[in-house]
């Protein structure tokens, strides 16, 4: 049971990481007017601390620091920019019990899966660290005998971030990464849910050894109030957004005055298909990591699971089993496999999608109501008869509820996965090759699992199409957003 700051620090082996003070210009800062906002423990509704809650004043600020920091910053080799990059990863691993607690405090997802998604983020900060070596640019044979073609690639400058509360240290991990690798300045608004991933994140960077100013965390409840400073502040060139597809739009307007270069990772709505020849075991254990994980509070669960009519019962009645097993509870106790959902909104999404449903003749295999526990508890849910006019069918849940739908040919199920606005993720199981090569060609999204049904890793380019987003975040393409490319023709 956690109640205050007090008890999270009792569990920290390093209580420093819980830092209650926004991080600006390389100084711990209140709020210029005191101001300050709770961060809530989930799982109890306790409050756990208050960080100061910041405007666009002190955004400013962030944003004229890091533009001053960035120039000595990017001065450096891309070596010496990967060493301390490669620092602040060891501190992450180092310190990733402590980060998964915080985590968890503030997010509610089980232990396991906080200390799972601290090595997730991390991962992006090594990849990038090792990215930095490798900016290159190009030569290119001259038009006309006299002149010389070359590109360069050089860091955009300052980029600021706001990012979500499911993933509080991944999200801004993805993106904080490949800007500093290149050489920008940050500033990180994190979502008010879940601002203490992002200020340990902070800690360590300062640790590393990343200069003050580099990199700043703004906390502020007033999300709106920070999006329109990011977006109208003209220092600010980059913009990198993870969230829903409706503030996407909102953020995008709002950067249009300026052209400002923006990254958008917004929602999804993913179908996971399971045709009559797949591994029915194999199909349920991907739909549990993909419908299930962080109480089904991630942009790429499946939130369409399609099942083709041979095979319908049988895995309904595997999935319900596999489901039934899932222990819910306070994501800090030991063996837990489900937490609560982060706030009574998202319950409430729940309930409606799964009474929409049932008033449209769908049944309940498993779960459907709020979890004995009280609070944002819910019981894992499975629908059957579930059809394509019902809300679970366009609109993202984001919670533990797995519909089903029953299909009868490749046909009509490709033209149902493709028939959203969104193109996130998407997955299917089968064994036919000839079946997978079409499938995996013809459904419109940005991601593909196939066979599984966890497909997030550094090291692959993730987004979306369509209304999911715009750019790639990881792989070798992620550096890209950060970067400008400038073309050199040299008259001899
Ligand atoms: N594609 C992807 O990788 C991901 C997509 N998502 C999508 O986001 C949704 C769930 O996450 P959720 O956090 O509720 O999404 P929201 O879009 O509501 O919030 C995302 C972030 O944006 C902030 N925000 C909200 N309104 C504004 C505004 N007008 N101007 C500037 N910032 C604003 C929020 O602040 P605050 O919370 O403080 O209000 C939060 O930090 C789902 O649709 C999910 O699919 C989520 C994660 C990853
Ligand atoms: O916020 C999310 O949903 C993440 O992008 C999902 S993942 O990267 O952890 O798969």
């Amino acid at each position: 049971m956690l109640d205050t700051a007090t008890d999270l620090r009792s569990l920290l082996s390093d209580p420093t990481l819980l830092a209650t003070k926004a991080y600006v210009a390389g100084e711990w800062i209140d709020a210029d007017d005191g101001a300050t906002f709770e961060v809530r423990n989930p799982a109890r509704g306790d409050v756990i601390c208050t960080v100061p809650d910041l405007g666009r004043a002190e955004t400013a600020r962030a944003i004229e620091a890091a533009d001053r920091a960035r120039r000595d910053w990017a001065a450096m080799t891309g070596k010496e920019r990967a060493a301390i990059l490669r620092k602040w990863y060891d501190l992450m691993v180092e310190n990733a019990d402590d980060l998964a607690r915080i985590l968890t405090a503030e997010m509610g997802k089980p232990f396991a899966e906080a200390r799972g998604e601290i090595l997730y983020g991390a991962s992006f900060v090594e990849w990038f660290s090792e990215e930095a070596k490798r900016i290159y640019g190009e030569t290119i044979p001259g038009h006309q005998r006299d002149k010389r073609i070359t590109v360069i690639k050089q860091p955009i400058g300052v980029a600021a971030s706001i990012t979500p509360w499911n993933f509080p240290n991944a999200m801004i991990a993805r993106k904080v990464a490949p800007a500093l690798a290149v050489g920008c300045g940050f500033v990180a608004r994190p979502a008010a849910e879940t601002p203490l991933s992002a200020l340990a994140m902070a800690v360590l960077a300062e640790r590393a050894g990343v200069p003050a100013g580099v990199f700043s965390v703004v906390t502020s409840s007033r999300a709106s109030d920070i999006g329109k400073e990011f977006c109208e502040n003209p220092i600010v060139r980059k913009l990198t957004f993870t969230g829903s597809t409706e503030v996407g739009r909102i953020l995008l307007r709002q950067a249009a005055d300026q052209i400002k270069k923006c990254s958008m990772e917004l929602g999804g709505n993913a179908p996971f298909i399971v045709f009559d020849d797949a591994d029915l075991d194999a199909a349920v254990e991907g739909a549990m990591i993909s419908k299930y994980r962080n109480n089904g509070q991630t942009c790429v669960c499946a939130n369409r699971i399609y099942v083709q009519a041979g095979v319908y019962d049988a895995f309904a009645e595997k999935l319900a089993r596999a489901v039934e097993r899932l222990k819910v509870g306070d994501g800090l106790e030991d063996g837990v496999t489900t937490g609560p959902l982060i706030n009574e909104d998202a319950v409430k999404k729940v309930e409606e999608h799964i009474a929409d449903a049932l008033a449209g003749g769908a049944e309940i295999v498993t779960g459907g109501k709020r979890h004995e526990l009280g609070g944002t508890f819910f019981q894992p849910t499975v629908l059957k008869g579930v059809t394509h006019d019902m809300k679970v069918a366009s609109e993202e849940t984001f919670g533990p509820v797995a519909p089903l739908f029953r299909f009868e040919t490749e046909e009509e199920v490709i033209a149902k996965a493709n028939d959203t606005i969104f193109g996130l993720a998407s997955y299917f199981y089968a064994r036919d090759i000839g079946r997978i090569t079409r499938v995996q060609e013809a459904l419109e999204y940005g991601m593909v699992g196939v066979n599984t049904g966890l497909i997030s890793t550094e090291v692959a380019p993730f987004g979306g199409v369509k209304q999911s987003g715009l750019g790639r975040e990881g792989s070798r393409h992620g550096v890209e957003d950060y970067l400008e490319m400038k073309y050199i023709c040299l008259s001899v």
